[in-house]
């Protein structure tokens, strides 16, 4: 071989550097340096990337320090500021009432629990509750040495029947979180958004139905995912920080390790726990170190469930147990603790989830800073990215600072229960129009009240309402890459009412699917609940024909109503005599300010009112004359001076005893009164809200199109079909009215005054556990008791009668053919979700018959639906991906398949929430029932013959 020198050398031999020619030397030392500069070059650069980032950690570590300290300073003078305003309203600041603040009076377990606690004194632990639910982590066919799901106790597993779980249907992968939903996290103004957002949800139809797409979240993008959410709350939201240390305690070792993990009960009372924001409801703690999975252990579980229910034969321990799996993708090895991996996507946002546990991790600050890779724009950094076009005008309120005549604190304690518990009669007025003012007079629950009439606050409708939501098939989801739509291609795409639909469009109602509630078609059966026909109020019985607690306002003094409303005591005999319904009708059409919330209390629940008052610290109310009571009222006459428990206990269940008797008989059928008008005497409606019944009833849209397919026995079945959503049952202002009248409620149930089982409250929060709850009408043991029944309608155990707001709901619901005449609710549960409180999967028990409904108020949240939902651990429900929100005002019909194949739950809400269920008890409880408060009454009766002989 010749070199270019035309030196000859032999290519196997090796070529010395010495014998090669010069120029061939100097170019390959020069190449040599070429490279050696540009690797030093590279060098230098990595390095002054390495400084720049290492200055960035400095500054974040740096802004995160002067957060904190900021938060603190918030903090400290939002307390001062709380304290001034309590000062000036002379009333306990809310940490003072101890039945408020004082966590270990609300444990939490399971509800049943909570209530026998309530009972009995003792109690099963909370800790056994809790460990019962961690070992249901599982799915079924996944054993850890814990029960699978099948042979859990109901209680644990959530079931309200008694019904086998069907099969398991497919899992779905992580769900995205693209999930955009407007809800403010945590913030220090959480009452006044919550007003806000009551006020402003009433007339707005929006996109209900939500199916968040399925492709898998990068791990690398936490503050992406934080983003979407719509909940960048980290730690600008009052929430003191995690400690990182106990998470991830799950076990997945097998049975030992999974008793063995199990924090022990003293552990976990020994838990740091810390406290919500500032003003937060007192009692309400959260534990930041529940037991955790290790990061990806959900993924790896459902990708594992999920490729064994496709035959594949896996070992889901084996696989569990390569703790790599679902180690490294989670950056644990950098010791960065991330939120836990959620099938949910709402569970990311419950603020046990958000606050980031290292300082690495992005800060709000920079979340705020960040341009969001949606198309959306965030009003605000915790409220949701809409990501589609803009369809509607929008308002765009800035929740982030009060209204400038509203303190930040002003506006809240009006709807916690501790403040109404300490609250003079007249401060805030309940409502601008109740006490003849037509608002205006600066006060916060008035001006909200009143900005709610004129429709001006809310949400802007893009924020709630992302394109094709209610559509299975959107070009949004379709983009994401994975289909929502898991109906077999060969299934028809026909909507049932999209023609309706798009014509309700021309009204201004342009959320697809939904339609006017008139254009519903009903089935044949409920066709002859024509409304007219069908108007409760002519044969309604007097409601809580009880004792002085009705003598309201008139018996109080005062002038006679200013307002157009009636007197209807002609009518309804049991008004005067001292109902329920006449008190609160009185409230309010005399035009003065409520009474004080004992008092107030008093007048819902006639127990109250026939207590001692010694016992109520009230004053003691004129029994009304014996003579004039009908057998069934005597009761409360009796036991005025007494309060002895029983007779208590009837007085509040009279009127099942009444129903159909006396007063009904004695109504006059010819004078109808107004409906608005008894609406207004049963305190649904508020004074001077008085559209007329019709119109409000066609304000009201209704979509019926859920659709849900999984297989189901092997065939291919919408596992939601017979779900209804109406909006605007409920009227802006009745939202406040109807959360205020819960607040007191709550407060009654509180002090003790509610008799029997009526109300329940967990005793320490914890996710996944524990909501409060007041039960009316029959006693429902939502769990194997103390004395081992089962769950179910208990008639032998007493609650509170249904109050007459509640009365007054189910005739609408009824009047507006929303339920059919025959199924009319006569029973009812209050939830009272606290943030991050849920309810977990089940299905309503079948001692309630179908249809029941739900009715929502004070923040808008979704309710899971699936036909096989999992506890993955507390508060995380996997098993679908399938959600419908429930608007603020709005009333969820539950029955066909979307009742009984499909289960429910409410995964744990991001902000305070109540609902109503109102179902209707299969008639052999109903008979139970009237049975048990005859035969009360009976002995009563007797009692009081012996007294008086
Ligand atoms: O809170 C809700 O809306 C649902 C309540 C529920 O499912 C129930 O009470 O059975
Ligand atoms: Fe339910």
């Amino acid at each position: 071989m010749e070199l270019a020198g035309g030196q000859q050398v032999d290519p196997r031999q090796p070529v010395s550097a010495a014998s090669l020619p010069e120029n061939i030397k100097q170019r390959g030392q020069s190449k040599y340096q070429r490279a050696k500069e540009q690797l030093a070059r590279e060098a230098r650069a990595i390095n002054n990337e390495l400084e720049q980032l290492q200055q960035r950690i400095e500054e974040r570590e740096q802004a995160l320090l002067a957060n904190k300290e900021k938060q603190a300073a918030l903090d400290d003078e939002h307390k001062q500021h709380e304290a001034r305003l309590f000062k000036q309203l002379n009333v306990h600041g809310p940490s003072l009432p101890a039945a408020s603040s004082d966590n270990s009076e609300y444990d939490t377990a399971e509800e049943n629990a909570g209530q026998e606690r309530q009972q009995n004194g003792h109690a099963q632990s909370v800790e056994e509750a809790s460990s019962e639910a961690d070992n249901l982590a599982l799915p079924p066919g996944l054993s850890m040495g814990g029960p699978s799901m099948h042979n859990l106790p109901d209680e644990v597993i959530g079931f309200e029947s008694d019904e086998e779980p069907m099969a398991a249907s497919e899992q779905q992968g992580p769900a995205t979180h693209e999930l955009q939903m407007g809800a403010a996290a945590g913030s220090q103004f959480q009452g006044d958004r919550m007003l806000a957002q009551t006020a402003a949800s009433g007339h707005n139809n929006r996109a209900l139905e939500h199916r968040p797409g399925a492709s898998a979240r990068q791990p690398s993008q936490p503050s992406q995912s934080t983003w979407t959410n719509g909940n960048a709350a980290g730690r600008d939201d009052g929430w003191a920080q995690a400690s990182p240390e106990k998470g991830a305690a799950w076990g997945v070792g097998g049975p030992e390790t999974n008793g063995a993990q199990q924090t022990s009960a003293a552990e976990q009372s020994e838990r740091p726990v810390r406290r919500g924001p500032p003003g937060f409801t007192p009692g309400q703690t959260f534990s930041p170190d529940q037991k955790r999975r290790p990061p990806g252990f959900t993924r790896a579980l459902t990708e594992a469930t999920s490729e064994r229910s496709r035959g594949a034969k896996i070992d889901l321990r084996d696989r569990l147990n390569r703790g790599q799996d679902f180690k490294t993708d989670r950056g644990m090895e950098n010791g960065i603790t991330q939120p836990q991996e959620a099938t949910n996507p709402f569970q990311l946002r419950t603020p046990q989830q958000e606050v980031p546990t290292h300082p690495m991790l992005p800060s709000k600050q920079e979340v705020l800073s960040a341009e969001p890779q949606s198309r959306g724009r965030a009003l605000r950094p915790d409220m949701p990215v809409y990501s589609g076009p803009r369809t509607r005008q929008s308002v765009t309120p800035d929740y982030s600072t009060p209204p400038a005549s509203m303190p930040p604190s002003a506006a809240r304690p009006a709807f916690s229960p501790e403040f109404s518990l300490g609250m003079p009669a007249a401060p805030y007025p309940r409502s601008p129009l109740e006490n003849g003012h037509g608002g205006g007079n600066g006060r916060p629950g008035e001006q909200m009240a009143a900005h709610a009439a004129q429709g001006s606050l809310g949400r802007p409708m893009e924020t709630l309402r992302a394109p094709g939501q209610f559509t299975d098939r959107t070009p949004s989801s379709d983009a994401r890459g994975r289909s929502q739509d898991r109906r077999p291609p060969s299934l028809p795409r026909v909507r049932p009412v999209s023609s309706a639909a798009s014509s309700q469009q021309e009204d201004g109602g342009s959320q697809a699917g939904f339609v006017p509630l008139d254009s519903l078609q009903r089935p044949a059966k409920w066709a002859d609940d024509g409304e007219d026909e069908g108007s409760p109020f002519i044969p309604h019985p007097p409601i809580f024909p009880s004792s002085a607690s009705g003598s309201s306002s008139l018996q109080n003094g005062h002038a006679q109503p200013a307002s157009p409303v009636k007197d209807w005591s002609e009518q309804f005999p049991g008004l005067t005599l001292g109902g329920h319904s006449g008190a609160a009708g009185g409230r309010q059409a005399n035009g003065h300010a409520p009474p004080p919330p004992d008092l107030a209390a008093a007048q819902d629940f006639p127990s109250l009112a026939a207590a001692p008052a010694a016992a109520r610290g009230g004053t003691p109310r004129a029994a009304s004359p014996a003579s004039a009571l009908t057998p069934a009222t005597k009761a409360s006459a009796w036991s005025n001076g007494g309060g002895a428990a029983i007779s208590r206990n009837l007085l509040a269940q009279q009127s099942y005893v009444s129903l159909g008797t006396p007063a009904a008989a004695t109504a006059p059928k010819t004078s109808k009164p107004e409906v608005e008008a008894v609406e207004l005497q049963r305190n649904l409606r508020v004074a001077g809200d008085d559209a007329d019944d019709k119109a409000r009833k066609r304000q009201c849209r209704s979509k019926v199109d859920f659709e849900l397919w999984e297989k189901v026995r092997g065939r291919d079945t919408n596992t939601v079909s017979g779900l209804e959503l109406h909006t605007s049952v409920l009227s802006p202002l009745e939202q406040v009215r109807m959360v205020e009248t819960i607040e007191r409620w709550v407060a009654s149930g509180k002090r003790g005054e509610l008799q029997g089982r009526t109300f329940s409250a967990p005793r320490r929060s914890m996710p996944g556990k524990g909501r409060i709850t007041c039960q009316f009408g029959c006693c429902y043991n939502y769990a194997v008791d103390q004395q081992g029944r089962k769950p179910g309608i208990i008639a032998e155990e007493i609650v509170e009668a249904m109050p007459p707001e509640l009365e007054a709901l189910s005739d609408r619901l009824v009047r507006w053919g929303i339920v059919p005449k025959a199924i009319r609710p006569n029973s009812a549960i209050i939830n009272v979700y606290e943030p991050g409180d849920c309810i977990p999967p089940h299905i309503d028990h079948h001692d309630f018959v179908r249809p029941f409904v739900t009715l929502s108020l004070l923040s808008e949240q979704p309710i899971m639906f699936g036909q096989r939902l999992i506890p993955l651990s507390p508060g995380n429900f996997g098993g679908s991906d399938y959600y419908v929100r429930l608007p603020q005002g709005s009333c969820l019909v539950l029955k066909g398949n979307g009742a009984d194949v499909a289960m429910h739950c409410v995964p744990p809400v991001n902000q305070r929430r109540m609902s109503i269920t109102l179902r209707r008890m299969a008639d052999i409880h109903s008979q139970n029932v009237q049975r048990e408060i005859s035969a009360r009454q009976e002995k009563l009766s007797r009692e009081h013959d012996s007294h008086r002989w």
